[in-house]
């Protein structure tokens, strides 16, 4: 079971806040140090990571001078901006020691759950990823309310695995990994080894957070394995207080908890496309598409012959052949006007037509499902 985490290519690592902050004394630069060269020979090892990074109220609490946490959200809000630039500046200073770049991303709840805007943090974080850069990924506090809150940035590292395909989700802790109940307070609780993420049996187990400066705990830990597993990630939930964590989780050693996956991510984001009920429009193919489609290729504008539907860039729409009949679904990468101005173009006219160019091709083959 364990090798299937050490062949996973592009990796989701969380860190809380305990960790980033010794328990809320102040950044753990040293910490943050050894993480960075973790991931560093990770990546020498020719694996991308993105890491989401806690610790910004945290870390503004104690440049603040703040002892207790606030109640008050515009308190929580201008503490995290605070920290959130003491955050940024340590991970760029410790990753350039090791030679590799940085990149600050602060999401909301809304980016991801608006179409265009999940196709364009997807575009972004895979192209730093090909660069070789490291994104850091917050909550972006300062803006966020309730409706628009993810709330913990364990569930933050499951949608950015959803959303990257990512194999697998670290999840680094202050406890050795998940326990049969919250070792805090059951001193008979016993480390799991491996366990099947969508077993809900966990959740039972799991409690909350354990200091006052973390706000998930193990619960959200386990809801995010369920939640990376739908899109075919493991996750492995560990201590980021072992020394080289990192390297021994994805090198298939014995360490912490497992929550494995039932299925691959392209197996994955092809069953969700499948399942999909609600098709924005449609792209009226012609018979060379239709053959290209049948043997794996992307869709390329020259094969669409007709745009049928109003829809934005990231929708999902049918793919039908000249009689109607639907052979494939997938995410448009151009919303409807845009594709209909390039339908039965080249790839190569795309800039010139639209003056701007998303992606060469109108629906990419990992993101497209043949039906029937
Ligand atoms: N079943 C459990 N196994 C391990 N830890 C648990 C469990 N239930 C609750 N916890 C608590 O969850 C804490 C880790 O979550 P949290 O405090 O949110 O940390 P982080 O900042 O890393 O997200 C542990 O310190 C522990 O007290
Ligand atoms: N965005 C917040 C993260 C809060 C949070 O989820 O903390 P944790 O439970 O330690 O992962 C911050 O940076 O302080």
């Amino acid at each position: 079971m364990r090798t299937r985490i050490s062949k996973a290519r592009r990796l989701v690592v969380k860190v809380g806040s305990a960790l980033v902050t010794n328990n809320g004394e102040g950044l753990a630069v040293e910490a943050l140090a050894d993480w960075a060269r973790q991931i560093a020979a990770l990546i020498a090892d020719g694996r991308q990571v993105v890491l989401v990074s806690s610790g910004a109220i945290a870390a503004g609490m104690q440049r603040l001078g703040w002892t207790a946490r606030p109640q008050e959200m515009h308190q929580l809000q201008a503490a995290a901006a605070v920290g959130q630039m003491g955050l940024a500046q340590a991970y760029e200073s410790v990753f350039a020691q090791n030679g590799l770049h940085t990149a600050q991303i602060l999401l909301t709840h809304a980016d991801l759950a608006d179409r265009t805007r999940y196709l364009n943090a997807r575009s972004t974080l895979i192209t730093l990823l090909e660069l070789g850069v490291v994104p850091i990924i917050n909550e972006n506090d300062t803006v966020v309310t309730d409706e628009i809150k993810f709330g913990d940035n364990d569930t933050l590292g499951a949608l950015v695995a959803n959303l990257i395909d990512a194999e697998a989700l670290i999840i680094l802790t202050d406890q050795q990994g998940l326990y049969t109940a919250d070792p805090r307070k059951d001193p008979s609780a016993t480390l799991i080894g491996e366990e099947r993420a969508e077993n809900t049996a966990l959740e039972a187990m799991a409690g909350g957070a354990g200091s006052g400066i973390s706000k998930g705990g193990m619960i959200t830990k386990v809801r995010a394995a369920q939640r990376a597993a739908r899109s075919g990630a493991h996750t492995c939930i560990a201590s980021g207080r072992e020394a080289d964590a990192l390297l021994r989780v994805t090198d298939g050693k014995q360490v912490g908890t497992l929550l494995y996956a039932s299925s691959t991510p392209l197996a994955a984001r092809k069953q969700w496309l499948a399942d999909h009920l609600q098709l924005a429009g449609s792209l009226i193919l012609d018979d060379g598409a239709v053959e290209a489609l049948k043997s794996g290729k992307s869709l390329l504008p020259i094969g669409v012959t007709a745009v049928e539907g109003d829809f934005n860039r990231g929708a999902v729409v049918a793919c039908r052949t000249p009689d109607g009949r639907e052979i494939a679904r997938g995410l448009v990468n151009y919303a409807a006007n845009d594709a209909r101005r390039i339908a039965r173009h080249s790839s190569a006219e795309i800039e010139n037509t639209l003056g701007y160019v998303e992606e060469t091709e109108l629906i990419h083959r990992d993101n497209l499902v043949l039906i029937g």
